[in-house]
């Protein structure tokens, strides 16, 4: 069993520009241990600021009332009392204790000897155990230190391994290991110091963190540290998402994790942070279960041959199957089949073309755009004629100094209603309009999760706009896009789709 140390809360947040909330630090850590499983978290350092003190205490709180004390974290320093009383006060019981790893560090940062340092450790160790306070060393620098002055290394844990100490934390600071030495040196300290645990704590600085990870854990070491989303000091630590996956899937080895709930996890930490998730990052990329060729839509069909063990399902994702040049008729039937649209093959072909043709013009088809393609290609307007809302008529004002206003009809199923709201800008205005209508009628309206506006390179004012706006729908996600010289009127084009494939 590999158990996970998540430290999103500490070091995720020394990522440059992010920083949480007391109540976004609360519920990350509820969903990390509730939800994902992960088994311990650590979530703050030591002394940090007055606010960071009272998000503690407001975690501890919660971790008290619900059991899980012993799963919080904070790290402290060689500092005599002052850490421990810190993570005392606000109500938390396990350090996890920054100690040099390195001679370098030690001499040159500390300006202490080797010995020096030990006492100081085995002062701040004892005066825990007395608190009644679990202490983890974390080996600041180890991967340099292991490398270039081992016999420091060893002169510390030899000094160390009698007292009161859980763990002995194995950071690769600066992010300088390959997988080639992760095995090597991890090996070295299981082999020998076969009655300790170790953790690895690996920095993403060459791309290598996952795969430091892997040769850690081959190396016989149990516990790993993870950020959600790869956050983390500089270029990021391993990310939980795809730790996770390797650990079963390339090392067949157990955690605690469910990976259902990682992508839960990975958007709320991106809200949070502010931190946008790399479309092409494994496991929680928006499109990393978006098969786009023809070939390999087709495929799928055909015996699943175009799917690996990575299946979107396990990670609470499901799969699709995009709209653009390089798609083939595969890709457009995937589509109809979840919009429940049968159509005959010459359709589908002429379908395909357009859909092509629209790609060539570097425009992204949505799978919500394929109705109004289809009937714009077949030319005839059913999917318009089937339409349940429609928007009779809006007016949008914006004068210099005012707020601006917008005043909306729309029908709904035959039914004609209209409102009139003032916003931070037109689109706001308008939503807020179309919002007091869906109010009134007691009727539920999806949240705008991101709102992305293109337009073709050029420098032309005239050019077409193109808004792609994501909503959340009774948990469901999805897209809408607009396309239109003027970027209102491209949103609002984005929204009445939006109203339609709701009402489906
Ligand atoms: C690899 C990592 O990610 S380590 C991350 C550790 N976490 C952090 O640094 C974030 C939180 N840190 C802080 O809020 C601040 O740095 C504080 C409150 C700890 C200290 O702040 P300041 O008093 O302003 O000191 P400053 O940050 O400039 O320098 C750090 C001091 O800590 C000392 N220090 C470094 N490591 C340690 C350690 N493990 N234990 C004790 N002291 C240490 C340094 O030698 C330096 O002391 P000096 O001023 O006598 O030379
Ligand atoms: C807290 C420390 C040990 C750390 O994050 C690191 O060294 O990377």
């Amino acid at each position: 069993m590999i158990e996970i140390m998540d430290t999103t809360l500490r070091d995720g947040e020394q990522t440059s520009g992010v920083s949480f909330a007391a109540h976004e630090k609360l519920s990350i850590a509820q969903v990390l241990l509730n939800d994902l499983g992960v088994n311990r978290v650590e979530i703050a350092s030591a002394r940090v600021s007055d606010g960071e003190f009272e998000a503690v205490k407001r975690v501890a709180a919660w971790a008290a009332r619900s059991g899980n004390l012993d799963k919080l974290e904070v790290l402290g320093f060689v500092d005599g009392t002052v850490s421990l009383d810190w993570i005392e006060s606000a109500g938390c019981r396990v350090v996890n204790l920054l100690c040099k790893g390195s001679y370098k560090h030690v001499t040159e940062q500390l300006r202490k000897t080797p010995e020096q340092h030990v006492d100081d450790i085995r002062t701040v160790v004892l005066e825990a155990a007395k608190r009644k306070i679990d202490v983890n060393i974390y080996l600041e620098d180890w991967s340099n230190g292991i490398k270039h002055s081992p016999d420091y290394v060893f002169l510390v844990i030899d000094a160390l391994k009698g007292l009161p100490i859980c763990r002995f934390m194995l950071p690769d600071t600066l992010g300088v290991l390959n997988p080639g030495n992760t095995y090597e040196y991890c090996k070295m300290m299981v082999d020998r110091y076969p009655d300790l645990r170790f953790d690895f704590h690996a920095h993403n600085d060459y791309d290598l963190a996952v795969a430091n990870v892997y040769s850690a854990i081959r190396a016989g070491i149990k516990g790993i540290h993870t950020t959600v989303n790869g956050l983390g000091e500089r270029a990021g630590n391993a990310p939980l998402s795809s730790v996770l996956a390797v650990i079963k899937d390339q090392l067949g080895e157990e955690t605690n994790l469910r990976e259902e709930k990682i992508n839960k996890a990975s958007r709320l930490v991106e809200t949070y942070s502010g931190v946008h998730i790399p479309p092409n990052k494994p496991i929680i990329g928006e499109h990393v279960f978006t098969q786009c060729a023809g070939v390999h839509a087709d495929g799928d069909s055909k015996n699943n041959l175009y799917c690996n063990d990575l299946l979107p399902e396990r990670f609470g994702r499901v799969r699709e199957y995009a709209l653009g040049k390089t798609s083939g008729k595969a890709n457009i039937r995937k589509n109809l089949e979840a919009l429940g649209i049968d159509m005959d093959e010459g359709s589908m072909r002429k379908v395909t073309e357009r859909i092509i043709e629209l790609g060539d013009k570097k425009e992204m088809v949505t799978p919500e755009d394929l109705p109004y393609i289809i009937s714009d290609v077949l030319h005839h307007d059913n999917a318009l004629e089937d339409q349940k809302i429609r928007i009779l008529n809006y007016s949008l004002s914006l004068a210099q100094g005012l707020k601006p206003v917008a005043t909306l009809k729309i029908e709904i199923n035959g039914e004609a209603y209209e409102e009139s709201a003032s916003g931070d800008g037109q689109y706001d205005a308008f939503v807020r309009a179309l919002r007091r209508i869906y109010s009134r009628l007691n009727r539920p309206f999806p949240m705008l999760t991101n709102y992305s506006v293109s337009i073709p390179p050029g420098g032309r004012t005239d050019a077409f706009v193109q808004t792609v706006i994501s909503w959340n729908y009774a948990g469901v996600d999805f897209k809408t896009r607009g396309l239109d010289a003027d970027q209102t009127e491209a949103a609002i084009k984005a929204t009445l789709k939006m109203l339609n494939k709701i009402e489906d």
